[in-house]
């Protein structure tokens, strides 16, 4: 990525490329990265549509893999310039195992990290959380926060715990030579909680609203607020600054940057009832419906039966402690630090972002895609 190139075309790859926000940076990166030449898309499983991307002008490689297989990694990574490592086992239900949320999100990123410095790749832009801050274990709020508030990030959770630490890896690789001398630059993205155009949990709530008859009962006090992002912005972000970690290597390497744009501070149902409601489901009840301690008594009972019932199938509800614990914690952000750093700036406004949400939950809410 020399001065004299400025026409050289590039090769990015993005792990993770098929899932939620992945297939958001794949598609952001061919309509907006000019100068790509190759787009690798590299993921456990990948999707029936990235064929319709293969016949335009950019060549889209699509490469099955794991991040946990050291060799895949390297392989996928060799001749790449740019990796955008989203790949990650997004479990706070018990679905998985700590251990293999630890493989996949804390091992899985160490490999990315080993094949850029192996193969001679020289940016990393990697996909953090908010989590790796808060909510913490005692529940403190996180309010209109930004990346240099004091706040005591404790965790206990197999999926924060990980992917703290995978950040941690990620910003102390940077600086390290690669293959051919030159410093490996590194930057971590920490969205809040992501919706948009294929948000699973979104849908999951909209089927439960259309079961109940068209409701949704309110469990979370509307005072408590939740900053979440568009998964369009979040695209954006990544490949904004993908493109400019070259030529601000000397500020963006080994910075954080929380995931912004200008969507509005509501609790978590709240929020989801800006989609929701358009589409016919009505949230039940200004306060919550059921006293706090019973939600508390239901996780709980939730966690036992998970236990008692995983010989026999996998029980994964949406409620259990720790997902009541980050719906009933205030997180928000309020920052500038990657319009400062890298010029960013939401390119899909509220109103954007809420109708292209609502279309889609319209659109593939109801049935089985
Ligand atoms: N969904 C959210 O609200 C937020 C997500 N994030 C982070 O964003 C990233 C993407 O998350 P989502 O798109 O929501 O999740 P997702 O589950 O939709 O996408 C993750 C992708 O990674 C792939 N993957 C999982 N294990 C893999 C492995 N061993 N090897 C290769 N690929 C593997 C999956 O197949 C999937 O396509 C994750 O790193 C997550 O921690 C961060 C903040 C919020
Ligand atoms: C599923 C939770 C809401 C259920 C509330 C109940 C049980 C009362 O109906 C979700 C509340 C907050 C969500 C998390 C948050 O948005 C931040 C996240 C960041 C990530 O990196 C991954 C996803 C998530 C953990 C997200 C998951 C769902 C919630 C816990």
């Amino acid at each position: 990525m020399a001065d004299s190139a400025q026409a050289q075309k590039l090769v990015y790859l993005v792990t993770g490329g098929c899932g939620f926000l992945g297939e958001h940076v794949v598609r952001m990166l061919l309509q907006r990265e000019p100068r790509l030449g190759e787009l690798r898309v590299f993921d456990l499983h990948l999707g029936p549509w990235l064929e319709e991307l293969k016949t335009g002008p950019v060549r889209v490689t699509a490469i099955q893999g794991d991040v946990t297989q050291a060799h895949e990694v390297a392989a996928a990574v060799a001749g790449a310039h740019v990796v955008i490592h989203t790949a990650g086992l997004v479990d706070v239900f018990g679905r998985a195992s700590p251990k293999t949320i630890h493989e996949v999100n804390v091992q899985g990123t160490r490999n990315v990290i080993e094949a850029c410095v192996q193969t001679g790749t020289r940016f990393l832009v990697y996909t953090s959380s908010m989590e790796v801050v808060g909510p913490n274990t005692k529940g403190h709020p996180f309010y209109r926060g930004n990346e240099d508030t004091p706040y005591e990030a404790v965790h206990r959770h197999p999926y924060p715990c990980s992917k703290a630490l995978a950040e941690w890896l990620v910003l102390e690789a940077n600086g390290r030579k690669v293959c051919g001398g030159l410093p490996l630059v590194t930057c971590a993205l920490r969205p809040t909680g992501i919706y948009g155009e294929g948000h699973q949990i979104m849908r999951d709530f909209y089927r439960q609203g259309l079961r109940l008859g068209g409701r949704l009962f309110r469990a979370i006090p509307a005072s408590v607020e939740h900053g979440r992002v568009y998964v369009g912005n979040v695209a954006w972000m990544h490949v904004l600054a993908a493109r400019e970690l070259e030529r601000r290597a000397a500020r963006m390497g080994g910075q954080v940057y929380f995931c912004y744009d200008g969507s509005p501070y509501k609790s978590y149902e709240d929020f989801n009832m800006e989609f929701l409601g358009p589409c016919g489901l009505r949230l039940v009840g200004t306060r919550p419906l059921v006293p706090y301690w019973l939600l508390v008594f239901l996780a709980a009972l939730n966690v036992l039966l998970q236990w008692l019932l995983r010989p026999l199938l996998l029980y994964a509800p949406l409620l259990n402690p720790y997902t009541l614990a980050m719906a009933n914690t205030t997180f928000t952000v309020s920052t500038d630090k990657a319009q400062r750093h890298f010029g960013y700036e939401p390119l899909f406004s509220w109103e954007d972002s809420r109708t292209r949400t609502i279309l889609w939950v319209q659109a593939t809410g109801g049935s089985a895609q």
